[in-house]
C-alpha cells in the first residue's frame, strides 16, 4: 500500500510528466495533487501499456501521461495514455517545451555574433520563444555589457546579463522559468552546467575543465532529462553543440529574423516569392546589421534545398560541411552512427528505443 497514506485519492486519475526516458522505461513525475509539498511529489518508474505500443504511440520526455497501477512502495506504474503534444522538438527530443533559454558568454569564450545568430535562428525554427542570457558579466566592463544589450535589442532580442559565478541575475531567470518547460542551449563553455547547478543545487552537473574526450562524452549524452526546478517548472539540458544545423527552406528563413519580420509587417516586397537579395522593390533588404547574416544563411538554405531536390532521401544521406574559409559543401554520410548501432542491435528492438538512444 501507499507510503503516502490518506492523502491519496485512489479513485482519481493520476497525471504526471515524463522527466526521463531510458530504453522502455519512463520516469514520471506525478502532479502535485494530493500531496503536501514537504513530502515531495513522488515519481514513478513506468512502462507503457502494450496497447500504446501497438498503436505506435511513442512516449517522450515532456509528455503528459495518465498513470495506472501506481505502486508507491516500489515506485512503479504503467503509462496508460499520452496527451496530445503542444510542441515537439527533435533535438533534443522533448515534448511540450515552452521556451528555449539561450546561454552565451560575454567573454571566455568571447561572444561570436555569427554563432549567436545561428543559435537564435535555430531557436526561432523550433517556434519556441528564445530567452537570451549573456553570462560572465564579471569579465567585461559595464559599458561594454550595455553595448551588447543595445546591439541585441537592435536585432529584436532583449537579453538578461548575468554572472552565474557571482550569483547575479539568477532570481530573474528563476522567475522566467517558473511553471514552464524550458530547454537550455548554447555553445560549450558558456556556463550552462554552472547555471543549472545554481538553479537546481541537487543536480550537481559536472562543470568545465573536462578533458577533450570526456567533454565529447558529455555532449553525446543520449538521454535527455528534465530537471525539476525548486520553484516549479522543468529544465532540460541540451548537450552542447557549437553549430546547430539550420533545417529550413530558403523562403522560411526570413521569418527567423525579427528585424525582417518588422520590415515585412510594415509593407511587402514586389514579388511574393522574393528571397530579399537583389530583387527590385524588396522591403527586407537594407541597412540592418544582420542582413549580412541573412544572406549567408540564405545561401546555406538554398544549397541545402538543392541537395534535397536532387535526392529525395538526401536529408539523411548528406551532411553540410562548412570549412574555415566559409566554403560550403555537402558530403555524403557514408555510415551514420545510427545505422551502425542499429545493425549491431537486435532487429526486435522497438523504434522508440532507437529514437531515445540516437545521438543528436
Ligand atoms: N568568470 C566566470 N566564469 C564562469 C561563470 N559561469 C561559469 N563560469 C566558468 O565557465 C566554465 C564553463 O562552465 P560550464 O558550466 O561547464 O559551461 P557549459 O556551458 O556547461 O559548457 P559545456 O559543458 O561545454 O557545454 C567553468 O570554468 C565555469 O566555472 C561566470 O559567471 N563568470
Ligand atoms: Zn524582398
Amino acid at each position: 500500500m501507499s507510503n503516502f497514506g490518506e492523502d491519496i485519492d485512489l479513485a482519481a486519475d493520476l497525471w504526471g510528466t515524463v522527466v526521463a526516458v531510458q530504453a522502455n522505461f519512463y520516469q514520471v513525475q506525478l502532479d502535485s495533487k494530493g500531496y503536501s509539498s514537504q513530502e515531495g511529489y513522488p515519481s514513478l518508474l513506468c512502462t507503457r501499456r502494450s496497447r500504446l505500443k501497438k498503436i505506435g504511440q511513442t512516449v517522450m520526455v515532456g509528455d503528459r501521461v495518465l498513470v495506472e497501477e501506481p505502486n508507491y512502495t516500489d515506485g512503479q506504474g504503467v503509462i496508460a495514455e499520452v496527451l496530445p503534444r503542444k510542441t515537439e522538438l527533435k533535438r533534443p527530443p522533448v515534448a511540450n517545451a515552452d521556451r528555449v533559454l539561450l546561454v552565451f558568454a560575454l567573454e571566455e569564450p568571447s561572444l561570436d555574433v555569427w554563432q549567436l545568430s545561428r543559435f537564435l535562428i535555430a531557436a526561432e525554427l523550433t517556434q519556441l520563444s528564445p530567452y537570451l542570457c549573456l553570462n560572465k558579466k564579471d569579465l567585461i566592463p559595464t559599458v561594454e555589457q550595455q553595448q551588447w544589450r543595445s546591439r541585441l535589442l537592435e536585432w529584436g532580442y532583449d537579453s538578461i546579463i548575468l554572472s552565474v559565478a557571482q550569483n547575479q541575475g539568477l532570481e530573474e531567470i528563476k522567475q522566467q522559468l517558473a511553471g514552464k518547460i524550458t530547454i537550455i542551449a548554447g555553445p560549450s563553455g558558456v556556463g550552462k552546467s554552472s547555471l543549472i547547478n545554481k538553479l537546481i543545487p541537487a543536480v550537481n552537473l559536472r562543470v568545465g575543465k573536462v578533458s577533450g574526450k570526456l567533454q565529447r562524452g558529455r555532449h553525446t549524452t543520449r538521454h535527455v532529462e528534465l530537471f525539476e526546478l525548486p520553484s516549479g517548472g522543468l529544465l532540460a539540458d541540451s548537450p552542447g553543440f557549437n553549430k546547430p544545423e539550420l533545417e529550413c527552406n530558403p523562403i522560411q528563413l526570413v521569418r527567423c529574423f525579427p528585424e525582417a519580420r518588422e520590415r515585412l509587417a510594415m509593407g511587402q516586397c514586389q514579388f511574393s516569392d522574393c528571397l530579399h537579395r537583389d530583387e527590385p522593390n524588396c522591403i527586407v533588404r537594407g541597412d540592418w546589421e544582420r542582413y549580412e547574416h541573412y544572406l549567408v544563411f540564405l545561401e546555406d538554405a538554398i544549397a541545402r534545398q538543392e541537395v534535397l531536390n536532387r535526392t529525395p532521401d538526401a536529408e539523411s544521406n548528406f551532411k553540410l560541411k562548412i570549412k574555415g574559409s566559409g566554403e560550403r559543401s555537402y558530403e555524403p554520410r557514408l555510415e551514420s552512427k545510427k545505422y551502425r548501432r542499429q545493425s549491431r542491435r537486435s532487429r526486435h528492438q522497438d523504434l522508440q528505443t532507437l529514437y531515445d538512444e540516437e545521438d543528436w
